[in-house]
């Protein structure tokens, strides 16, 4: 069982949501990176969403935008991404690793070698953001006969007909972008995003994951109740930002920001 689908089969078990992290490889320097995974984890993380630093990252907004900055100015390439969740599986072989980026970095290693190693290396799924399943013929195959799950985004403009097509190809689960725009907006409206989750359960047995938008513990524990999981990136790559120059300090903020989380969650 590829162990996205084994941490989802748990938390049902326990009756808990899934607290899902994303952070930027590299930032603030690529040596940082594996020891960042290890905190989210101590701190309560499901999965990881490790982001693979690219130059032209349209879905973000200038937070993860200057975090993938930070990470190509220290030379961070996928290829390096993939020696750090090597790295980090010496450790931690149970916590899911979803690689998370643009088609781009992907296309310069090739399909298949990138397929190869990322499962080679202990890499559970792969979102790439400018890859509709629509568009996934050829990288699709290759990641399912390795048993990485291809993951999909549904926003809420997403057409009900798309959605159904998104939800048939999805795999580990369905990542609901909760607004209409770019990473680390404005706060996310709950109600809304309910209503919005509503059909697609009625499409797919696939967890329902929200990002988005998530700055605190609230909207944390307000989005648990009617999503399966939730998905933070710039509260906490904000955090790196602001501590660039005290790199040391950087694990205890991401710590601290992430245990507030799932305490409101799990509350
Ligand atoms: O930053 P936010 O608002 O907390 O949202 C999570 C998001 O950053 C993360 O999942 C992500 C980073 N890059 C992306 C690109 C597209 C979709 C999602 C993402």
């Amino acid at each position: 069982m590829n162990r996205i689908d084994q941490r989802f089969s748990e938390l049902k078990q326990q009756s808990r949501k899934a607290l899902i992290p994303y952070i930027t490889a590299g930032d603030p320097a690529p040596q940082y990176t594996v020891g960042f995974m290890h905190a989210l984890v101590e701190a309560g993380a499901d999965i990881i969403e490790l982001g693979v630093p690219f130059s032209d990252p349209m879905a973000d907004g200038p937070v993860i935008q200057k975090a993938c900055e930070r990470a190509l100015k220290h030379g961070t390439r996928l290829i390096d991404l993939l020696d750090m969740v090597a790295e980090f599986r010496q450790v931690d072989t149970k916590t899911p690793v979803v690689l998370m980026g643009y088609l781009n970095p992907i296309e310069r290693i090739g399909y298949e070698t990138f397929a190869d190693k990322a499962a080679a290396v202990g890499v559970d799924g792969v979102l790439v953001v400018d890859m509709p399943p629509e568009e996934a013929d050829e990288l699709g195959p290759l990641l399912k006969v390795r048993n990485l799950a291809a993951i999909f985004l549904v926003a809420p403009t997403t057409s009900h007909a798309r959605a159904a097509t998104i939800c048939a190809h999805g795999e580990g689960y369905l990542y609901y972008v909760s607004l209409k725009g770019v990473t680390g907006a404005a706060t996310l409206n709950a109600n809304d995003v309910a209503e919005h989750l509503k059909p697609l359960r009625d499409m797919t047995d696939l967890p329902l994951c929200v990002g988005f938008g998530i700055r605190d513990g609230v909207t944390a524990a307000e989005v648990a109740k009617v999503a399966d999981g939730v998905i933070v990136g710039s509260a906490l790559v904000n955090r790196i930002a602001e501590n660039v120059e005290t790199p040391e300090i950087i694990a205890g903020q991401l710590r601290s920001v992430l245990a507030e989380m799932r305490t409101a969650m799990d509350a």
